[in-house]
């Protein structure tokens, strides 16, 4: 029998659990595609509280750190969450050991993860995160292998699970926000702050992971542009449909001018493209090469199944003695190439709530034309006490024109409300 690869688990919560569970179940069908068994050995998390499954094989470590360089554990799995504490501690102190690390932590790796790259490769470790960028879909696999024959020019996507969710949920009941977002959190889908998905940074962090790898670029997480779905009102999410759109928290990463653009944001896209089809907890990313032009990946982005079968995959290929570096290039062939949040142009979805007085109208249009946006669609729903609610659809344009139009649609007291705008996306 050959020898065993010794797992230690740091987190014992969704993701933890889920790989135990993979683990056991396919234990034997992990160790033929493995070409040996992998073996947990040791476990820690905060409490030794009963988790409804019999742990009492593991050794059990309070603190991760110590789990990460015990002699017995080859691969530490860090499942704890958060860029720095605990979970930093400890993949720093399996790397430096020599121990290989898989992570499904974004947020560490969005902002260390070079750094972390580039410590396993001085120590002859493997760094892999493929749970850490759309759950189960293997979509950091298909870049640095599958696709790696390629200049890639766009990368684009669904990544949070909750806030598809959210959005799909809404639509579909009419429920509450807060409400769905509960539901999401008892789910397992949601961040343990759940601000981090519904604000886009979880989303943003996955689409700055897949940018390092898909440009062979450094990212700045600071220099993405980051909004959330907080905004998102169920009456835009109505109006959208009505106009033939859905609403998804879109992240862009493209090339072009010597930049990458990288953005996540609500946006507009066609009610009946893939990715104005999805609905709950799926997650879509779409990867187009030079050579081989439109691929397009689907499948659940979060929960303990889906989470924990990437987080598998990526032990197994490790047990394999397969070795990729993290980014797909070893971290000293990364290139500093800057991102630019300028934005490419594009058609805008506005939605305005006019004071019902003569005029109005024709003093929209008027700023509008100002700063050179023509109107493309305009419809002006059913009037509500003393306003108007007027939908555009603009002709494409710069959002930093159209933000200047907005200012003086705002600074003329025209508008009852903040005027709102998103991003209708080609896709
Ligand atoms: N949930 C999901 O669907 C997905 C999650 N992820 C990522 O996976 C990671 C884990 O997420 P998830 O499983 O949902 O998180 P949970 O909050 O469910 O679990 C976190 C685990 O970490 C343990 N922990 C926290 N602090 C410490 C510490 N100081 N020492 C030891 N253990 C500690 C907790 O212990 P205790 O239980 O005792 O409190 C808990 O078991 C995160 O990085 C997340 O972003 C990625 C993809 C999907
Ligand atoms: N909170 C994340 C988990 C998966 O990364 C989501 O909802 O997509």
């Amino acid at each position: 029998m050959s020898t065993p690869l010794r797992i230690g688990i740091a987190g014992l919560g969704t993701v933890g659990l889920g790989v135990i569970d993979i683990l056991r179940t396919h234990a034997t069908t992990i160790a033929m595609r493995a070409g040996r068994p992998v073996e947990i050995t040791a476990i820690s998390a905060r409490s030794r509280r009963d988790r409804g499954i019999d742990l009492s094989a593991y050794a059990f470590e309070a603190d991760p750190a110590d789990l990460a360089t015990r002699d017995d554990v080859d691969l530490v799995v860090e499942v704890i969450g958060g860029e720095n504490g605990p979970a930093k501690e400890t993949v720093e102190a399996a790397l430096a050991s020599g121990k290989h690390v898989v992570t499904a932590n974004k947020a560490l790796m969005a902002r260390h993860g070079t750094a972390l790259a580039a410590l396993a490769e001085r120590h002859g470790a493997c760094l892999r995160y493929e749970a850490g960028v759309a759950g189960g879909i293997p979509v950091v696999k298909a870049l640095t292998e599958g696709l790696a024959a390629n200049a890639v020019t766009r990368v684009m996507g669904v990544m949070n699970g909750t806030c598809n969710y959210i959005l799909t949920k809404m639509e579909a009941t009419g429920e509450d926000y807060s409400d769905v977002l509960t539901e999401a959190q008892a789910l397992g889908y949601a961040e343990a702050d759940p601000a981090f998905d519904v604000g886009g940074m979880d989303a943003a962090q996955k689409l700055a992971l897949l940018t390092i790898a898909a440009f062979g670029t450094h990212v700045d997480i600071d220099a993405v542009k980051v909004e959330g779905i907080e905004q998102v009102t169920l009456t835009d999410i109505r109006y959208a449909r009505d106009l033939g759109y859905r609403i998804k928290l879109l992240g862009v990463a493209r090339s072009g001018d010597g930049a990458v653009e990288v953005r996540m944001q609500p946006c507009l896209v066609p009610a009946q493209s893939p990715i104005g089809q999805l609905e709950s907890v799926v997650n879509m990313v779409v990867i187009e090469g030079d050579f081989v032009g439109q691929t397009v990946f689907q499948g659940p982005g979060a929960g303990a199944g889906p989470t924990g079968s990437a987080v598998v995959a990526d032990i197994i290929d490790i047990a394999r003695d397969i070795r990729v570096p993290t980014f797909g290039v070893p971290v000293a062939d990364l290139r500093e190439y800057p991102t630019t949040t300028a934005g490419s142009p594009a058609t805008y979805y506005l939605r305005l709530t006019l004071e019902d007085r003569p005029g109005m109208l024709a003093k929209v249009a008027a700023a509008l034309g100002q700063h050179g946006i023509s109107i493309n669609q305009m419809r002006q729903t059913e009037h509500e006490g003393g306003s108007a609610p007027v939908l555009i659809v603009t002709h494409a344009c710069l959002r930093q024109d159209l933000d200047k139009a907005l200012d003086e649609i705002t600074g003329q007291s025209m508008c009852q409300d903040t005027p709102v705008a998103y991003r209708i996306e080609t896709v």
